[in-house]
């Protein structure tokens, strides 16, 4: 079968470009098409660096020159990642950026009660087992639970002198440096807090706290969209963000709402993925059995749809629950399914921060990748 140039176009214009309403051709994604014989070359720039992105683009041009072409053509795609190199590049980090700190990731959720708080303490203490330097913020002003969650209620920041400044120090717990609008109000005090208001105590929490050389800043963020969501974020020098869902519809609706609030213009906070927490149920006495029970799958299917990295599943299991109870974060449980499932999370974690930091100094770049024991991420 002689495969004719023209008709390879004729396939690859078949494929849309997503949020463009133009084909593949159109857009100027293909670069260039050989043929030799039965094997086919494409060459093509996109500006999405995820993997999932990739993946998906070399899927559909197989798939398309298989079945408008030739069944059994041998398809090279050649990709290449061109980032924008405008002045509104996604990837410049806004705001100041805080000395001493590499990473800032934000921890959201639409929905309230999705897990979002233990995701955080548990990726905050997977990275600090792996070697990291890291800090917690715990931003979630409506319901701060870090204090809990680290066992350090009773504990106060203490003001230290750094060149001349007195700085609040984080408490540390776990080998993770913790700071919490908990430490500053009653626990059955309601806490109401006007966005700049908010935003000035989170603020001085990040630019006059004593947190030293950090690898990763995790904040918790309250969950929701609102406007103090914009204060915080815009004064925020954020690489990325996380966002948590369980796979139920109405949690995966206000998700969908979470991640478009990173993505609208005045935030522009590339989302590094979406966990799905309680993503099933195993009875102990029946380890093999799983119950979905608030859907299967809708996370997973949610990144997929939005194009970004679905970063892995926790399931239900009480012993999460209980571990947040009494202040001892579940990842802590040395040689469980459970701290396998956060660890792995973790990595893809760092996987997507390496990847998304198109202007990290590869050796840095190594450096995490290397802590973390993911492969190195080419850049
Ligand atoms: N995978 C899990 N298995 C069992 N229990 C869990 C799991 N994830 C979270 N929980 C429990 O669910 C409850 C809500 O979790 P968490 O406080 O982390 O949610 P949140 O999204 O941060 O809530 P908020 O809206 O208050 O900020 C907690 O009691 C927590 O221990």
């Amino acid at each position: 079968m002689k495969i004719e140039k023209k008709d390879i176009y004729k396939a690859l214009e078949t494929i849309s470009v997503p949020g463009e309403g133009q084909n593949m051709v159109e857009s100027g994604a293909v670069k260039n098409v050989v043929v030799f014989g039965e094997e086919v070359v494409v060459d093509i720039t996109i500006d999405n660096p995820s993997l999932q992105a990739k993946k998906k683009i070399e899927v559909s041009i197989l798939q398309a020159i298989h079945k408008e072409v030739y069944q059994k053509a041998q398809v090279k795609v050649n990709l290449k990642v061109e980032a924008p190199t405008t002045a509104d590049n996604k990837n410049l980090i806004k705001g100041k950026p805080i000395p001493g700190i590499d990473n800032i990731i934000a921890v959201a959720s639409g929905k309230g009660g999705v897990g979002k708080s233990t995701v955080t303490a548990n990726l905050a203490v997977s990275l600090a087992k792996m070697g990291f330097s890291v800090g917690l913020l715990d931003a979630d002003i409506y319901g701060p639970s870090a204090t809990i969650m680290f066992d350090v209620v009773n504990e106060r920041p203490l003001s230290v002198n750094v060149d001349g400044k007195s700085k609040m120090k984080p408490v540390e717990s776990y080998g993770v440096k913790v700071l919490s609008i908990g430490f500053f109000t009653q626990p059955d005090q309601a806490v109401v807090w006007r966005g700049p208001m908010a935003a000035k105590a989170l603020n001085q929490m990040i630019f006059d706290a004593a947190w030293g050389k950090l690898d990763f800043l995790i904040v918790d963020l309250p969950p929701g969209t609102g406007d103090i969501h914009l204060s915080i974020m815009q004064s925020l020098p954020l690489t990325g963000a996380v966002v948590v869902s369980t796979p139920q519809n109405v949690a995966l609706a206000d998700a969908r709402k979470g991640v478009a609030m990173f993505q609208q213009d005045s935030i522009q906070v590339p989302v590094l993925g979406i966990v799905e927490n309680m993503a099933y149920f195993s009875p102990p006495e029946l380890p093999e059995n799983k119950y979905y029970i608030f859907g299967q799958h809708g996370a997973r299917n949610l990144a997929e749809d939005l194009d970004i990295p679905f970063l892995g599943e926790l399931p239900l299991v009480q012993s999460i629950r209980e571990a947040g109870d009494v202040g001892r974060p579940a990842a802590m449980q040395e040689g469980t399914p459970t701290e396998t499932a956060f660890t792995e999370i973790t990595k893809r974690v760092v996987e997507e921060t390496v990847r998304r930091n198109d202007n990290l100094p590869p050796t840095q770049a190594i450096k995490i990748t290397t802590m973390a024991g993911c492969s190195a991420v080419k850049k």
